[in-house]
This record gives C-alpha cells, sequence and structure tokens, in this order.
C-alpha cells in the first residue's frame, strides 16, 4: 500500500498574491492499493467519490506522463485539511494524485518534475510549491514556461493561527472579483513589499512583517468576500498579531512573534468564534512525503 501525505498551504501571505505559500504543519493523507474495481475512492464528501476526482485525475495525469497504464485502484482519503477554505485543499488533491502515481511506478519523477506537472493542472504554482517541498516557497513560471520556485526558511519566533470560517469562498469568484489592471504606482509598491516581506519572514523581524504584510493587490477586493474579515482583524491587531487571507479564503491566518502572544490570541479568537475551527500550527519543512507498506 502507497501512503501519501501532503501539508496544507497558505499562499498569498499578504503581498505575494499568486507567488508566495508556505507549508504548515495539518496535514491529510492519501492511501492508494491495488483494486479488482476500475476505482473506488473513499473518505470526501460523495460528489467526489468519481472518475472526476481530483486526486483521480492527478493520478491519471501522471500515468499518460508517464506513458504507462492506468491501473484499477482504491483510493481512502484521510482528510483534515477543509474544502475550500484557502489551505490549499485542491494543492493537497493535486500532489497527493501526482506522488501517489509516481510511487505507484517506482519512483521515476524528481521533486521538481512533480511541481512542473502539478502547477499545470493547478494554473500556479504558489500553493503546490510549499506542499511538495514544505517550508515558505517562493515561486514563478519563466518565459519558457518552466516553473521556478526559490524555499525560505523561515524564523522558529514566528507562529501560526489558522482562522477557518464555517462558510467557504469560491476561488474562481475571489479571482473575478479583482481588477483586470493595476498602476505602476501600486505594481512597485507591491514589489517592494514582498521583498521585504520574504526577508522579514526569514529572520522573524515581525515589526518589519507588519508593515510589508500589507496588501493592495487582493485583500481589500477579497476581504468584501469574508464578511467577519474586519472583525477577526481587529482581534489580532489587539493582540499584537498580523492577519492576513490565506489563499482565495475564507480561511484568515494570524502571525504572532512569540509562543506566549500566540496562545493568546488563540483562546480570544476561539471563545469569539466558537462555531470555527482555530488551529495554532507550525512551519512544516518536508512538504509531500511517501511511504510504502
Ligand atoms: N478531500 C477532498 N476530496 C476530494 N476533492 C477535494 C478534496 N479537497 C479538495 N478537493 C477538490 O478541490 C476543490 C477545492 O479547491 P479550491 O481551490 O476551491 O479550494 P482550496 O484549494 O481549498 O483553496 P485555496 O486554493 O484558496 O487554498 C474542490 O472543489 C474539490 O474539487
Ligand atoms: N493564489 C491563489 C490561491 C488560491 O488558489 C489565489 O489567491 O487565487
Amino acid at each position: 500500500m502507497i501512503e501519501i501525505k501532503v501539508p496544507a498551504t497558505s499562499a498569498n501571505i499578504g503581498v505575494g498574491f499568486d507567488c508566495l505559500g508556505l507549508a504548515v504543519s495539518l496535514y491529510s493523507t492519501v492511501l492508494f492499493e491495488p483494486s479488482d474495481k476500475k476505482l473506488t475512492i473513499s473518505g470526501c464528501p460523495e460528489g467526489f467519490q468519481n472518475s472526476h476526482n481530483l486526486i483521480y485525475q492527478s493520478f491519471v495525469a501522471a500515468c499518460n506522463f508517464l506513458q504507462r497504464p492506468i491501473p484499477k485502484i482504491k483510493i481512502t482519503i484521510q482528510n483534515n485539511i477543509p474544502i475550500s477554505r484557502g489551505l490549499g485543499s485542491s494543492a493537497f488533491c493535486i500532489v497527493a494524485g501526482l506522488a501517489g502515481a509516481n510511487a505507484w511506478f517506482g519512483q521515476p519523477l524528481s521533486k521538481t518534475q512533480l511541481l512542473e506537472l502539478a502547477t499545470k493542472v493547478e494554473g500556479h504554482p504558489d500553493n503546490v510549491a510549499p506542499a511538495i517541498f514544505g517550508k515558505m516557497m517562493a515561486s514563478f513560471i519563466d518565459d519558457d514556461h518552466n516553473v521556478q520556485t526559490v524555499p525560505f526558511e523561515l524564523a522558529n519566533n514566528l507562529h501560526f493561527i489558522a482562522i477557518i470560517p464555517n462558510y467557504t469562498v469560491n476561488t474562481d469568484q475571489a479571482r473575478k472579483i479583482l481588477p483586470q489592471e493595476m498602476t505602476y504606482q501600486t505594481a512597485t509598491y507591491q514589489m517592494g513589499h514582498a521583498i521585504a516581506l520574504s526577508k522579514a519572514l526569514e529572520i522573524g523581524d515581525f515589526s518589519l512583517i507588519k508593515t510589508a504584510i500589507v496588501d493592495k493587490m487582493h485583500e481589500p477586493y477579497r476581504s468584501q468576500l469574508i464578511p467577519d474579515y474586519h472583525r477577526v482583524k481587529q482581534i489580532c491587531e489587539n493582540n499584537a498579531a498580523v492577519m492576513y487571507i490565506s489563499g482565495s479564503g475564507s480561511t484568515m491566518m494570524a502571525i504572532t512573534s512569540d509562543e506566549l502572544i500566540s496562545q493568546k490570541s488563540f483562546k480570544e479568537l476561539k471563545k469569539d468564534f466558537p462555531q470555527w475551527e482555530v488551529l495554532q500550527l507550525e512551519i512544516d519543512t518536508t512538504g509531500v512525503t511517501c511511504a510504502i507498506n
């Protein structure tokens, strides 16, 4: 049996729209086994238990890339990553499916090749890169259509809290709401902030993180899709935490500069949003893993 474990990922990190993402210590696992039937899937909503399932579609994409026959297969999902909440559930499916097929055929693909394939399926590399490599990754697609990705080790003093509403935000809608164009002035603002934020997260300079994370490219528009955005932001700021919209939302991710502040913010957020999931998370530094039993 093949067991693939993939971390949840938090894309954009404020000013890194479609290029920054980090892996966190929340994991989903997929088991792949030979079967008598063409396809059996369990562990996900019934609507996804068919051949359109993104894990299976990605498994098939890897089989096709490797020019191997598609095996009869049983897929068992042990899911902890909430679906359509901005924590990379689609990246989890894509990476799990590709890595599952890779393991099935004896690991012919490197992680870099998995990233190329995963980016083709997802359309952008910001979630799939940290799902594969762990850490924070800065990624882009170059003029030859190759995916370039650069790892950042984040400072140990930083702690993350995922504040997960009990409602979803549709990624397509969250992309359609964005303007078509941006001025040079805003582009310059974003570049300076994204470069500074990457360094600030690496060295754990919380005061620089606070200034550099303030986005003008998507958060002002997407905050309209999250009714509790301003309330959560206020609570985070009152507790000396900074907050950004994780991926396309609805999750909001708080960053704190030490363990005590993290505990305090966590307790307050849990108290204020009893119907929501609030999780204290660390950075995952490994990315996707594979065990063969
Ligand atoms: N556990 C799962 N089982 C089956 N399909 C899933 C599962 N998790 C996610 N998916 C697939 O991924 C889609 C959700 O992708 P979407 O991009 O909307 O959200 P997300 O990846 O969680 O958010 P973001 O990209 O903002 O982090 C679902 O519609 C489904 O197709
Ligand atoms: N960078 C993507 C992440 C969600 O897939 C977005 O913000 O739309």
